[in-house]
């Protein structure tokens, strides 16, 4: 009877995690990330997994089979929703060969062997456990996170336990079936059977930790794009005015440090010939240029409309000049090619020393430094640095 009513509670599970997962796809679908619909369809697993592992031993061969394909699915799913959901999917097209590989391998132990416990065993292994390796590759290969990595190692670990979980629940099951009957008696049958419980245990506390890891990288996943997103200027992707201030607010040493201001030339001119979405591609190439040409620790900004702002962090005045003139000779150099157009770029530069006291003055500094450049034929640097 209660086996009855494990199969038809796993049953309703099962059905409700498809229809979460359906509701996440079609809301993707419709371009809204189902942040709502993924954690309902992982709280299903969890579920799931909880009466998988608690009510492996007690079903017969027909139901193990539909309890590991669908289980193999659901890990399938969840851990796809999550890797869509944070935008780190990379193998595609062999995904889907991992969740054949798994269900073929559960039902192919099921039908080969004799014990039932002993065939769910493994299907839970290649269902759940090679989508979890896989996971933990993504997550570990993807440095663009590198904001939320005290939540990415504590997933990590998560994913790390249940793999763990499942290895003694797999041990004490071969324990049992290899060793012969006299080592079994002398291990005390109620030995393995205590580490059996335990290795249950295991497994449920390593699911709802996966199930709390996974929220949490989400949630703080989200925190870190709305961040972001706030940060960044919408057309070339480099900070926005805002987010200059802010940082170069937490500068300490402004020993080594200098303001450089670029200002595209004659940039009315691409728009009137070229018109405004061949402008918008010629900020968007000029940033490129210059994100390119700057180390890590510079900062980068759209200062506003056609001007760009470096605070060139930890240099001297003689490195500075050498990566100026790269800057300006680069984009000299590199034109913009727009609908097999080619558009030429040259910048006007100011740059002055950053002070800390006044970051206001120091760039109207840099910025009549730009000026004394346009005013003396454009596409030069001028320079106060004292
Ligand atoms: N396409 C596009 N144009 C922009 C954007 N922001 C500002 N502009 C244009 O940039 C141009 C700036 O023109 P001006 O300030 O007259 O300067 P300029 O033509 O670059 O001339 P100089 O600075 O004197 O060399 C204007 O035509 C603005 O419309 C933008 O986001 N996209």
């Amino acid at each position: 009877m209660l086996e009855q009513n494990a199969v038809n509670v796993t049953a309703i599970f099962i059905l409700f995690q498809f229809f979460f997962t359906c509701l996440f796809f079609r809301e993707k679908h419709c371009g809204v990330k189902g942040i709502s619909s993924f954690v309902l369809s992982a709280l299903m697993l969890l579920l799931t997994s909880i009466f998988t592992l608690i009510y492996a031993n007690t079903l017969n061969e027909f139901y193990a089979i539909a309890l590991i394909v669908s289980f193999s699915s659901i890990y399938y799913f969840v851990i796809r929703s999550f890797t869509e959901l944070l935008s780190i999917r990379t193998k595609r097209k062999t995904e889907r060969y991992y969740f054949l590989f798994a269900v073929a391998i559960s039902i192919g132990t099921l039908i080969l062997t004799d014990e039932v416990v002993y065939g769910i065993s493994i299907g839970i292994l290649a269902s759940a456990v090679i989508p979890l390796v896989y996971l933990l590759r993504l997550i570990s290969n993807k440095v663009r996170y590198l904001d939320i990595l005290a939540e990415r190692t504590f997933l990590s670990h998560c994913i790390s336990l249940i793999l763990i979980g499942y290895l003694l629940l797999l041990i004490v099951i071969f324990v049992k079936k290899v060793l012969p009957i006299g080592i079994l008696q002398y291990l005390s049958l109620e030995l393995t059977e205590s580490v059996n419980t335990a290795s249950l245990f295991w497994g449920l506390c390593a699911h709802i930790s996966l199930l709390i890891a996974f929220l949490i990288v989400i949630y703080k996943f989200k925190q870190d794009e709305l961040k972001k997103v706030g940060e960044t200027d919408y057309l070339t992707g480099v900070y926005n005015r805002k987010a200059f201030f802010e940082r170069v607010s937490g500068i300490h040493d402004s020993n080594d440090t200098y303001l450089i201001l670029i200002d595209a030339d004659f940039f009315k001119k691409i728009n009137d010939h070229y018109g405004h979405i061949a402008g918008d591609e010629a900020l968007k190439h000029i940033a490129k240029v210059l994100q390119g040409n700057i180390s890590k620790s510079d900062l980068l900004a759209r200062y506003g409309g056609e001007e760009f702002i470096i605070a060139v962090i930890n240099t001297d005045e003689k490195k500075l000049r050498v990566m100026v003139e790269r800057l300006r000779a680069q984009m000299e150099s590199s034109p913009l090619v727009f609908n097999e157009i080619t558009i030429q770029i040259t910048l006007s530069i100011g740059v002055s020393k950053f002070s800390k006291q006044d970051i206001l003055q120091d760039i109207e500094q840099a910025d009549n430094m730009l000026y004394q450049a346009k005013a003396n034929g454009r596409n030069q640097a001028v320079y106060s640095l004292t």
